[in-house]
């Protein structure tokens, strides 16, 4: 649980260091346009549309940093916003564990948020700090599955699976960014898994394993993940809209 008699202040760290494989070839993920503008900026953007957050930390691809620091500097945040730059890791969790390691001492709470999620509401972003600050240790937004999910044998690339069973998706969510988290109890979680060896697909992940309680809220339709070349299109599509109607 968080500390209620301790000054809230809250970052939110950005991993954006991935390839972007799945989108095909070209830049890394986060510097590719959406818009005529990196997704990197939209990503950054959206954290710091929230007047909670006071400090983005943006984990870059290593080769990529001096580029993503002109980059930064070329597009206006709003003035209460700090912002920082660091190198990423190998994997998402060696990249996160990069942007909670340069987070100074005041901050209570983090945000961790995909830089492939450029279109996250800045509703979705509050509820999720909201949540942490009412003493909540983890918090992911998520939504529930359109599809039937099959838990199945993997088996080689374009041959049969066997199915091993079909969980009732009444129970299951579709989890999303930004998570939140009271930062010592994220960072007890990557200390632990650091020790343990195995490594998670998100961050709650690694807070569950601790035995630590993780809640789910209302995740939005718009915070999406960028990651086969479809989604670009649908992103491109949401942002038009965006532009249209809200002068966004
Ligand atoms: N070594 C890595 C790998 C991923 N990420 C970030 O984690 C987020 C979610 O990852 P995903 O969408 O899977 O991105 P990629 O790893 O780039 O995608 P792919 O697996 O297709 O290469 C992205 O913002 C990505 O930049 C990161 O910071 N460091
Ligand atoms: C963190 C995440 O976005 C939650 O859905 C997701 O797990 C990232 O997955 P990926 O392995 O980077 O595609």
């Amino acid at each position: 649980m968080s500390d209620v008699t301790r000054p809230h202040r809250t970052a939110a760290v950005i991993p954006a260091a991935g390839r972007g494989v799945r989108l095909g070839p070209g830049a890394p993920k986060a510097l590719r346009a959406l818009g005529g503008t990196p997704m990197l900026i939209h990503a950054v953007r959206a954290m710091a549309r929230s007047r909670a957050v006071s400090l983005v930390v943006v984990v870059a691809p290593p080769a990529e940093a001096a580029e993503v620091r002109l980059l930064l500097g070329e597009h206006a945040l709003p003035e209460r916003t700090e912002l920082l730059v660091v190198p990423g890791g190998e994997t998402r969790q060696e990249s996160v564990r990069a942007g909670l390691d340069v987070l100074p001492p005041d901050i209570t709470s983090v945000l961790i948020h995909d830089a492939a999620r450029p279109l996250v509401p800045v509703d979705t972003v509050d509820s999720v700090v909201e949540a942490v600050r009412d003493g909540a240790p983890a918090v992911v937004p998520a939504l529930p599955l359109a599809d039937t999910v099959k838990e199945v044998e993997p088996g080689k690339p374009g041959e049969p699976e066997p199915v091993l069973g079909t969980p009732e998706r009444a129970r299951l969510r579709a989890v999303q960014t930004p998570q939140g988290f009271d930062l010592a109890t994220l960072r007890q979680a990557h200390d632990a898994i650091a020790v343990d060896g195995e490594g998670a697909t998100d961050d709650a992940g690694m807070v569950e394993r601790l035995g630590v309680t993780v809640v789910v809220i209302p995740g939005h339709e718009e915070a999406f993940k960028v990651t086969r070349p479809l989604d670009l299109v649908l992103a491109e599509a949401v942002l038009a809209r965006r532009r249209a109607t809200d002068g966004y």
